[in-house]
């Protein structure tokens, strides 16, 4: 079977490559021609581990191809993934513009039977817009399935979470597009979930949501853990001994980030509001997240008295470690608020790039980490990248005005950072 994957960003680069691992031949379809030209290169225009190299092998056994033509495209192709972005409107719904237009342009183009799959994280009711979107734009009457299977795969990880899945959730109505679906991952070796569309559709917001939940029920229990002198990693460690709680998504820090959580836990809730149902507990995880990096500006501002004329050097600009991707990070969250408090911000990222949109000011960036850290007032740590546990932090004192440390993923030993004479304070961790 030939596969069409429609939209090559992260996901869409990542299922090509993947389905094309697995055997099948593949295309990738992008409106960005830029895009196209460096995947056909043999370049991948973001960061992620060891997809480079499969796109090279797979371009080289001709298993793989991309394009710009969607005519051609969706006509040569009866088995269409849509992988587009659904980014967050203003009032914090999915943006289906994309879709649509995907859709329309299935509609119009095609020439025989298709089976469309929404791999893009789509409101519940997608899969009905989706069929009336195509019904619409056709122009002859040629049959086609809907279907849903939604991406669970985390950036950084990419290649590893959509080679090796945890579950492969098919939402279909129809035996056909179900049974096309389950020979596609008929080499998953996990649970192979098939149910209704909408469901289908729902489990990808109702994960998301509660990952998001263990991260901000951590992050307002870490505030607790400072006033009471506890220790959150070791509460975590404690808790996740429990087998119905697991031992993963309680990291404290300053809250999540990235394309994902924050617009699909608001597309979750505003979904639910237009269904008259308030989902009160996401409201507060919400707020938690936006609020998670004041609370460790406020220590160090007790800490400083201003940031005013003081350097602070910024470790971490991606919203997680091993990738680019700073959608969304807490480490930007962070800059602007230093930034309008006059602090001279210095930034080092391994991979990140800062944005060209920064309000209240402008930051530097440093290539190296010690020119950030050099005469710095205080450092902030927002990304657990792993060169920041391996600096020699005793060394870098002796290059700072003074020894200041907020830890906002609590990577650093807190007992070493205090014997080599910091004022170390990480979130539920001093
Ligand atoms: N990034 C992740 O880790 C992740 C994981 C799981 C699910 N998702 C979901 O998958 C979807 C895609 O996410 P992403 O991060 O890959 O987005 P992205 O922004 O990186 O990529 C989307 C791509 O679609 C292309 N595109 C837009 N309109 C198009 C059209 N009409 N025809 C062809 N191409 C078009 C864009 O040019 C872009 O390259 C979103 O719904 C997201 O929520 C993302
Ligand atoms: O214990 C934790 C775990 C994560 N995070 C933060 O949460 C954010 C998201 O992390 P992660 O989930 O690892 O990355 P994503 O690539 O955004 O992946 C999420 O979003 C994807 C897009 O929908 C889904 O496919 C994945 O299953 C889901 O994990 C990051 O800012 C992390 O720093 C924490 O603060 N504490």
């Amino acid at each position: 079977m030939n596969i069409l994957v429609i939209g090559t960003g992260y996901v869409g680069t990542t299922t090509a490559l993947v389905f094309a691992e697995l055997g099948w031949n593949v295309t990738g379809l992008d409106t960005d021609a830029q895009k196209i030209q460096q995947l056909e290169k043999g370049v991948l225009y973001f960061y992620e581990p060891g997809l480079e190299e499969l796109l090279k092998k797979h371009l080289s056994s001709g298993q793989i191809r991309f394009t710009t033509n969607k005519e051609k495209a969706i006509q040569d192709h009866e088995i269409i993934f849509i992988c587009v972005g659904t980014p967050s409107r203003p009032d914090g719904s999915a943006d289906m513009r994309y879709v649509k237009q995907v859709a329309e342009d299935i509609g119009q183009t095609m020439n025989g039977y298709k089976l469309v799959i929404t791999k893009s994280t789509v409101p519940v009711g997608t899969q009905e817009q989706v069929t009336l979107w195509i019904q619409a734009a056709q122009k002859g009457s040629y049959p086609f399935d809907v279907a849903s299977n939604p991406e669970f795969l985390r950036e950084g990880k990419a290649l590893t979470d959509a080679l090796n899945p945890d579950r492969v959730i098919i939402g279909s109505n129809s035996k056909k597009a179900a049974n096309l679906l389950q020979t596609l991952y008929q080499s998953a070796k996990c649970p192979v979930v098939v149910t209704t569309p909408r469901t289908a559709e729902l489990i990808k917001y109702a994960s998301n949501a509660f990952l998001a939940t263990k991260i901000s029920y951590m992050n307002e229990l870490a505030r607790l853990c400072d006033q009471l002198g506890v220790n959150i990693k070791e509460v975590a460690n404690g808790i996740g001994l429990d087998p119905r709680i697991g031992p993963s998504f309680l990291h404290a820090g300053i809250g999540y980030g990235g394309s994902c959580f924050p617009k699909d836990v608001s597309a979750l809730i505003l979904a639910a509001k237009q269904n008259n149902i308030e989902l009160s507990i996401l409201e507060k995880v919400v707020y938690v997240n936006q609020t998670q990096h004041l609370y460790l500006l406020e220590k160090a501002r007790e800490r400083l008295k201003s940031f005013a004329n003081k350097k602070i050097a910024v470790l971490g600009l991606a919203f997680k470690p091993d990738t680019d991707d700073i959608r969304e990070a807490p480490a930007l969250r962070i800059i602007e608020s230093l930034l309008k408090e006059q602090a001279n911000v210095y930034v080092y990222d391994p991979v990140a790039k800062l944005p060209a949109d920064l309000h209240y000011g402008s930051v530097t960036a440093s290539n190296e980490l010690e020119e950030a850290v050099k005469d710095a007032d205080a450092v902030f740590l927002c990304t657990e990248w792993p060169i920041f546990r391996n600096v020699d932090w005793a060394k870098m004192k002796s290059i700072m005005n003074q020894p200041n440390m907020f830890d906002g993923r609590n990577v650093l030993d807190s007992r070493e950072m205090n014997s080599n004479g910091y004022f170390y304070h990480g979130i539920g961790y001093e």
